[in-house]
């Protein structure tokens, strides 16, 4: 860790609070480059919080944190709250297994009172703790950062729409870079720039004024109100103060002269209004290589801090989420009915590629993943053939969408599930661990998921021939296993899975990319003695009853592979097995899903070994359950 002069002498927040304009400057820089060179050794979330360096000094030398509470929408961008917050030297461990969460999360500091990692969550959360505080009759205030990307999710105007109504003393800054991790879409969008370009930076004379006229002292208050609203100022205001928000700004989010007083004045109105502050920052600032990039460094691996070169991660294989990109461009070249939905992820899912291709067939609806699947089923309703990519762990948001509007009434919506099984650095809030359990229960849909990337286009292919009902194929983030790809995938025999190889005692059915492992644990276990059949399921959901049966007759042990929760996959088989009257012959069944914990960060293959979802873990449990002496395969066909 560099020496830094003024930073070094910061262990928490208290440290700042009684700095000059020109100390906080200072320390901001100091900051900045204390960030720049912990998150070069770590990779991590870069841009969003070079951007709100000034910012997150400001607040932390105005608000009296952790009484005073800061809820950073996302969490990503809270890096340099975590070095002014006592975390600073355990920077280096960010994003690794046993270190720092790369988001905000309660357990790590009393200074992250929200945990977070999706986004759009931060209002809500706010206006809860400062009712909350209201309740218990307490004075501290309450402060929500969300970015313009993030206002463009449900959840955010539906915080917004209870907040203007409550008078509830609650702080709402809007850092608007004007970037979410694409450029930013809809709206919303346009309005904030519509209204920076109307305003322009407010000076500090200008917002002190304005601020001056909304918080009148005490006695004057009322009749203030009164004629505040008589004389039509909420009316010809913005479309916060239409809301019930006083609106503040625009505020230059780097200027430390105009934010801090800016942050004293909000912080002293003592008016029971919720305020919102329009703080305008560059995300990447101050940091030429981030500036200049597209997604002005969103997140990185680790990069070489003078040239700001990102390291080549080595591939042995192109990524899933190419291979579907791939596929999807192929499917759409033979059918002009395929069109492509993406939440704010264009890159994330690889629709960036479709988005090229066919700019009239694909949509970046913003974060707003409940709308893309409701707009996803309306598409279908008038005879489109969408394909609706979300990352796992965001699919969550859409889930009565998804039943209510898609599965219901049989819309073929086509869900292509990115980042579904553990993600590694990101951790336990990005981690897709519930899709298997959360699609398989419901009815008529069909569900997959690709052990390699082969198998993958031909589940693109697949759903592109389901026209009949909802579809999904979930696969994971990283790479594949290196296999030779088709021109184009093939329409696979809707729930029909494959024997890979056959054995006499033991079974292994995988489901999805665990295949690998459980033809290495197969191998290990002929070794010992013990045949070893491996299945690979392909669908979840219609499960492939003829293949099971088989299994269950033929083998001393059926063992399931999933990389989901408790309730998807193997509940299936289990439920399967127990009505047919196959649980009732002797025959051993063993589900191995992911554990029933939250798992934290740290690599994919660490995170799957403490899931007890390698090989060796597939061999443990075989030997555990039949012992090392093998048992013959009984005869009950
Ligand atoms: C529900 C949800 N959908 C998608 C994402 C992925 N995501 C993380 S940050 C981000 C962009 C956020 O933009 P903004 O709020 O403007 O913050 P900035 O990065 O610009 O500071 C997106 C789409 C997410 N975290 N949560
Ligand atoms: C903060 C956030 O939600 C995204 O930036 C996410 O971390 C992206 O994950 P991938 O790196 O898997 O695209
Ligand atoms: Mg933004």
């Amino acid at each position: 860790m560099s020496k830094r002069p003024l930073l070094d002498k910061v262990l928490d927040p208290s440290d700042i609070r009684g700095m000059s304009i020109e100390e906080l400057t200072q320390l901001a820089d100091e900051v900045r480059h204390d960030m720049i060179e912990s998150v070069s050794l770590t990779g991590g979330h870069l841009g969003a919080g070079l951007g709100v360096v000034e910012l997150t000094v400001a607040l932390h030398h105005v608000f009296a944190t952790p009484d005073d509470r800061i809820i950073w929408d996302v969490g990503h961008q809270a890096y340099p709250h975590k070095i002014l917050t006592g975390r600073r030297e355990r920077m280096r461990t960010l994003r690794q297994g046993g270190g720092l969460s790369g988001f905000t999360k309660r357990t790590e500091s009393a200074y992250d009172p929200f945990g977070a990692g999706h986004s759009s969550t931060s209002i809500s959360a706010g206006l809860g703790m400062a009712v909350g505080r209201d309740l218990k009759g307490a004075s501290n205030h309450v402060v929500a950062v969300i970015g313009d990307g993030a206002m463009s999710a449900g959840m955010a105007y539906e915080a917004l729409n209870n907040a203007g109504a409550m008078h509830s003393r609650l702080v709402v800054i809007l850092n608007d870079n004007d970037m979410s991790i694409a450029p930013p879409v809809g709206a919303m969008s346009n309005y904030l720039s519509r209204l920076l370009s109307s305003k322009s930076y407010r000076s500090l004379r200008h917002l002190l004024k304005d601020l001056a006229s909304m918080f009148p002292p005490p006695l004057e208050r009322a009749a203030r109100r009164a004629e505040e609203f008589a004389r039509g100022m909420v009316a010809g205001g913005t479309l916060f103060e239409e809301l019930g928000f006083y609106y503040v700004g625009p505020v230059d989010g780097h200027n430390l002269e105009h934010l801090v007083p800016v942050l004293k004045n909000v912080r002293n109105a003592g008016d029971a209004a919720p305020i919102l502050v329009h703080v305008v920052t560059k995300k990447g600032h101050g940091y030429a290589p981030a500036e200049a990039a597209s997604d002005k460094y969103h997140g990185v691996g680790k990069f070489d801090v003078v040239t700001g070169a990102l390291a080549k991660p080595k591939a042995n294989a192109p990524s899933y989420t190419s291979v579907f990109s791939k596929a999807l461009l192929e499917e759409a070249r033979h059918d002009e009915r395929i069109v492509a939905i993406t939440a704010a992820m264009p890159a994330g899912t690889g629709l960036d590629k479709f988005q090229t291709a066919y700019p009239k067939r694909c949509f970046d609806v913003g974060i707003a993943e409940q709308h893309a699947v409701t707009f996803a089923a309306g598409l279908a309703s008038e005879g489109f053939k969408p394909f609706c990519a979300l990352y796992s762990t965001f699919l969550q948001r859409g889930y009565d969408q998804l039943v209510h509007d898609a599965v219901l009434q049989h819309l073929p919506v086509r869900f292509a599930i990115d980042r579904a099984g553990l993600v590694g650095a990101d951790g336990a809030t990005h981690a897709g661990s519930f899709d298997l359990a959360f699609l398989s229960c419901l009815p008529d849909i069909v569900l997959m998921s690709p052990a390699d990337e082969a198998e993958l286009m031909h589940m693109v292919a697949t759903a592109a021939a389901i026209d009949d009902r909802v579809s999904a194929f979930r696969y994971p983030r990283g790479e594949g296993v290196g296999v030779e790809l088709p021109e184009r995938g093939q329409v696979l025999p809707i729930g029909k899975g494959r024997i890979i190889q056959e054995g006499t005692t033991v079974a292994l059915l995988s489901l999805g990319t665990r295949l690998g492992e459980c033809l290495k644990a197969a191998d290990e276990l002929a070794a010992r003695g013990l045949s070893t059949t491996v299945a690979d399921a392909r669908f979840a959901k219609p499960l492939d009853e003829d293949l099971i049966r088989r299994l269950a007759m033929n083998h001393a042990l059926l063992i399931t592979v999933e990389e989901g929760s408790i309730g998807g996959f193997s509940s299936q088989v289990l439920h399967f097995l127990a009505h047919a009257g196959l649980l009732e012959t002797g025959l051993k069944v063993r589900p191995m899903v992911l554990p029933d914990v939250f798992l934290d960060h740290d690599s994919p293959h660490v995170q799957y070994d403490k899931a007890g979802l390698n090989a060796s873990n597939i061999v443990a449990q075989v030997l555990a359950t039949i012992g090392q002496s093998g048992i013959q395969a009984p005869a009950r066909a």
